[in-house]
């Protein structure tokens, strides 16, 4: 059967979407894809052969090779969750062949998801734009930069890597410019997402306003 109880979440980098869309799938008894994982697992199986990240063919050939067999045990593997692997992920995601061959994974996750789910929520960069155009709900969260800086700082520090605001900052900066200025599925709100700007509220403040945002979607039944 195909399911058509879809949540797109996008937005950049440390907005909270991912938090977001985990507990609104726990909540809803929804499967959950972070996206982004696959193109980390893209950048991470490149780094690890000792290609640059910005090495096309690499990343053509890595993409083309990731199947659930191969991308669900990295989906757990800490590794995919440095700094690096995020900057190679941006770098390989820019790459129309990378993300045309991730294309259908994403698209069957939210249609069939896994274990009989009778919906899904994918979060990432063009989930409401490009790989669920359809999706009855979407959400494009965002928070401003040093808001978000301050909390990818606290996650870092938190696992216990030195990390300084500034670098960090910096860094989220060049990630959001390649992220919004690619030329293929760049990240921006589709034109019909309710756009949740977390910048001054806590995660359970989120959660609640994307609750009533989901609610309020006559494609959604079940919450009537
Ligand atoms: N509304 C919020 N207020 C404060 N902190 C938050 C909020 N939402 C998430 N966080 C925290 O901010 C950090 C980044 O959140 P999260 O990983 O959900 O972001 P993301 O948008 O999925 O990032 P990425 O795209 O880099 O994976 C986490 O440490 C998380 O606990
Ligand atoms: N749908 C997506 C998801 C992610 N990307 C790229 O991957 C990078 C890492 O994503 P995170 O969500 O784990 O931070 C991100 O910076 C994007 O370049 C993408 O292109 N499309």
């Amino acid at each position: 059967m195909t399911i058509s109880f879809i949540v797109a979440i996008d937005g950049p980098a440390a907005s909270g979407k991912g938090t977001l869309a985990r507990r609104l799938a726990s909540t809803l008894g929804y499967a959950h894809l972070d996206t982004g994982a696959l193109y980390r697992a893209v950048g991470l199986t490149l780094l690890r052969a000792g290609h640059a990240p910005d090495d096309a063919r690499a990343a053509i050939a890595a993409a083309s090779a990731l199947d659930a067999a191969t991308v669900l045990p990295l989906m757990n593997d800490p590794a995919l969750r440095q700094d690096a692997v995020a900057v190679a992920a941006s770098k390989v995601s820019v790459v129309p062949e990378v993300r045309a061959a991730l294309l259908d994974f994403q698209r069957d996750f939210a249609h069939r998801p896994p274990h009989g789910a009778k919906g899904a929520v994918l979060d990432g960069r063009d989930v409401g734009t490009v790989v669920c155009p359809d999706a009855p709900a979407k959400l494009y969260v965002t928070a401003d930069v040093e808001v978000r800086a301050r909390r990818r700082l606290s996650e870092l520090r938190n696992t216990g890597a030195e990390a300084i605001y500034e670098a960090v900052l910096e860094d989220m900066k060049v990630r959001d410019a390649r992220d919004s200025q690619r030329a293929v599925a760049p990240l921006k709100p589709a034109v019909d997402a309710f756009l949740l700007d977390t910048s001054m509220m806590d995660a359970d403040q989120a959660f609640v306003a994307a609750m009533d945002f989901i609610r309020s979607r006559p494609a959604f039944p079940d919450f009537h």
